[in-house]
């Protein structure tokens, strides 16, 4: 970093003879000016916004005040470095910190950015900040973050405080994260409206106690203008990190009117799907409103709309807002109201108004140029020249006084403690206030009749809530023009040439010719299938994963009517391409199986195997994981679900570890169920005999060099005693296991969050 203190107060570039006079300016506690005053700031802004004490976040333990933080700098230390200057402003521990400790506040209505150098700890701090520090992340969170609002009795016309623990799950908390995450095949306005739609059914009070009074098509409607997507409403959103077709899948007009879509192909822009999650996220009416790099992927212009649509939305609904930033150019500089600017390590070196940020730094030494854009600027102070060792010190030096001048900002006269200040009640997410109106009118009405009104409304919202899960699920699936014509190619293609590799099978030609033949066809028609379900349930859930687990965060349903509207809404689908598959090879080849059976058999397999995919789905993060792992659990399923064609070894023990893995083969149960259906009461005609009796073209070897008939096949394989109804019945259960599975995977590996105190 070229960046060196400058102006009468100069000290930060650690050089020899500015230390003298650093050490002089900013030795004493009591000559410091505090950045922001809360009491003050509170009240100008007419209460409310969000505050934080001594929040860190830390590897170990360490629940240590921004007090105590600051006693860890150790200003007499000094070392020589390599060119012959003295160092000053060591930092006693810089170890085990993320995010060093520290206290701060953004008020309601302005919009705060977090700036700094990669890996300085921004989304670290945004993530402590809004609760959303991941539990698996294995960090801890000292101190405390919470929300404060001035709340207004009408009837006393009084005002009182309120401070809210913050709870990512209380879902009042809108987190627009780095990546975008849609129901591709929806558009703009339905994902807003089933949004709203899931939102509203959680009959949820506002942070002022009133209820959202508008339907959700017009808060979709509200979103939409607001965040001028009124245009691509009617548009698909795409899904650009897979050939979807960009949206063309659906370019035929017939087929646009058929699925309710307007407007061209092509899907969303880049500038268009960061609008939509942002208008996504403020569904809820957030009480505050964080984001991560809202402006990534965005040309200059698209940024600067963004940023100042969200210094818009704060100040229109009075909430907080903070967004990490990398290098804002001026326009966006000059919309924040404040920032904070982080050194790598988590260090804080400024926490306030961007307008008293450059005479903040210029008292301590680093005035910013006139013809440079401060954000840059004050980045440059907070970035260590990691190439050049000398210059690192020099660096390191400089962040240290700047973190270290920080922290005696705002610890100064006690202001975050103070019992004077936060004299207020304290209101958990299990105290807080759940008004409803409904309940406050019905005052006068019985208790028992009260009861069965709210169970009633609790019924009814949570039909309410599937019918619209499953509307979703559904048209995500059958939008899927391309893939869903794709399958039915693939579906007629293999089951063609199936029938042309087995050309044996043939109601023509003598039926102990192809008994090989018969078992290797439906075996492999059965793993054919079953991975091509396995592997599009796997892409399609894995990518809605972060639909789901932001929904899951604000508690729009619970993960059983989503895993249930998802297998109702995804059978009809995968079965078909099952019944294609199925016809086909019966109308080209000579199974004995009925064409009934065999689309029966083949359909109860896809369901199977899909509610597989939704298990393996269930408790992986990423597609990519999803698939590694679903292909292979599938291979090893095949491994142990196929039938040995030379028939089994009855003196050899049964072996109950292999067993008990086989049991959760979809491939076995199907495959054996084919094979019963096929052989069960076979009985060998006269042409299929020789001269003396003898069966033609048996094998000559194997387990089934010997058989007479269909039932002596079953046995030497193995499935003597097997029933084709008790095999079903098994494919049955095994997708009711994995079904179960899977909701108690989204259940236990959902959205988990480290949280702070509260006090
Ligand atoms: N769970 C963790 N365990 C250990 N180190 C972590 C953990 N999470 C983050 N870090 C480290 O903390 C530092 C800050 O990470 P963070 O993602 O907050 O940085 P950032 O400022 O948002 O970076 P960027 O701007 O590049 O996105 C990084 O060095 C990162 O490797």
């Amino acid at each position: 970093s070229s960046t060196s203190g400058s102006g009468s107060g100069g000290t930060g570039d650690g050089n020899d003879d500015n230390n003298n006079t650093t050490t002089t300016a900013f030795s004493s506690t009591s000559s410091t000016i505090l950045i922001d005053d809360p009491h003050h700031n509170r009240h100008q802004a007419g209460g409310g916004g969000l505050y934080w004490r001594d929040l860190g976040v830390s590897l170990v333990n360490c629940p240590w005040t921004t007090a105590q933080m600051l006693d860890k700098y150790d200003s007499d230390a000094t070392s020589t470095i390599d060119d012959g200057r003295k160092q000053q402003w060591r930092c006693m521990d810089d170890s085990t910190w993320l995010l060093h400790p520290s206290s701060g506040f953004v008020e309601n209505g302005s919009l705060c950015g977090i700036l700094g150098p990669s890996g300085a700890g921004k989304t670290t701090l945004l993530n402590a900040l809004g609760g959303t520090t991941p539990r698996s992340s294995g960090v801890v969170l000292t101190g405390s973050v919470w929300y404060e609002n001035l709340l207004f009795d009408a009837n006393t016309t009084t005002s009182s405080h309120v401070r809210y623990h913050l709870s990512q799950k209380e879902g009042d908390i809108a987190m627009l994260s780095q990546h975008d995450d849609f129901f591709g095949m929806l558009t703009p306005r339905e994902s807003l409206e089933f949004a709203a739609y899931l939102e509203s059914q959680k009959q949820s009070t506002r942070k002022d106690g009133s209820k959202q009074l508008n339907g959700p098509k017009a808060i979709a409607e509200r979103l939409l203008t607001s965040l001028g997507l009124l245009g691509v409403a009617d548009r698909r959103i795409g899904d650009r990190t897979k050939w979807d077709g960009g949206g063309r899948g659906t370019s035929r007009p017939w087929m646009r009117k058929l699925l309710k879509i307007r407007g061209g192909g092509g899907g969303l822009s880049g500038g268009e799907r960061r609008r939509l999650s942002l208008a996504l996220e403020l569904v809820t009416e957030p009480i505050l409103f964080l984001a991560d790099e809202p402006t990534t992927g965005l040309d200059s212009s698209q940024a600067e709309k963004v940023i100042k649509l969200i210094a818009s939305l704060a100040k229109e609904q009075n909430v907080p807002s903070i967004c990490t930033l990398h290098q804002p150019k001026t326009s966006i500089w000059k919309t924040l109201d404040r920032f904070i600017l982080l050194a790598p390590g988590g260090k804080m070196c400024y926490a306030g108004e961007t307008d008293k940020a450059t005479t903040y730094f210029k008292n301590i030494g680093y005035q910013c140029p006139h013809d440079t854009n401060p954000a840059e600027y004050f980045i440059d102070l907070v970035t260590v020249d990691t190439e050049d060792p000398v210059q690192a010190l020099v660096d390191e030096a400089r962040i240290n006084l700047l973190h270290h001048r920080f922290l005696q900002s705002c610890t100064p006269d006690d202001a975050w403690s103070s019992p004077n200040i936060y004299d207020r009640a304290i209101i958990t997410q299990q105290q807080r206030p759940q008004t409803d109106t409904r309940i406050l009118v019905g005052g006068r009405l019985s208790s028992v009749s009260l009861f069965v009104r709210t169970q009633l409304r609790g019924v009814v919202s949570a039909c309410k809530r599937f019918a619209f899960l499953l509307l979703r699920s559904w048209r995500q699936n059958i939008r899927n023009t391309n893939i869903i014509v794709l399958r039915l190619g693939a579906s007629i293609v293999q089951a063609s040439l199936f029938a042309t590799i087995f050309r044996s099978v043939r109601d023509d030609k003598p039926i102990p010719k192809s008994i090989a033949d018969r078992v290797a066809l439906l075996t492999y028609g059965v793993i054919n299938m079953s991975i091509m379900s396995l592997m599009k349930t796997l892409d399609l859930f894995a990518r809605e994963r972060g639909v789901v687990m932001r929904e899951q965060m604000r508690c729009n349903y619970f993960s059983l009517e989503y895993i249930l509207a998802k297998v109702i809404a995804e059978i009809p689908i995968d079965a078909s391409f099952s019944l294609v598959f199925a016809s086909v090879l019966k109308l080209l080849t000579g199974l004995r199986t009925s064409m009934a059976t065999l689309i029966k058999t083949y359909c109860l397999m896809t369901v199977s195997s899909a509610s597989l995919g939704f298990a393996i789905g269930s408790f992986t993060s990423s597609v990519e994981s999803a698939m590694s792992t679903g292909l292979s659990i599938m291979v090893i399923f095949m491994v142990v679900g196929i039938i040995n064609p030379s028939g089994v070894d009855f003196d050899e023990p049964p072996n109950w570890k292999m067993d008990s893995l086989a049991f959760f083969s979809p491939i076995k149960w199907a495959i054996e169920s084919l094979v019963t259906a096929e052989f069960r009461g076979l009985v060998f005609e006269e042409k299929d005999r020789g001269l003396w009796g003898q069966l033609k073209d048996l094998p000559k070897m194997g387990a089934l060099a010997m058989v007479q008939d269909g039932d002596s096949v079953l046995t030497n394989l193995g499935l003597g005693n097997a029933n084709y109804s008790d095999l079903m019945m098994k494919l049955w259960v095994l997708s009711g296991i994995y079904i179960t599975i899977s909701w108690l995977g989204l259940s236990f590996f959902g959205p988990s969050f480290v949280d702070t105190e509260v006090n």
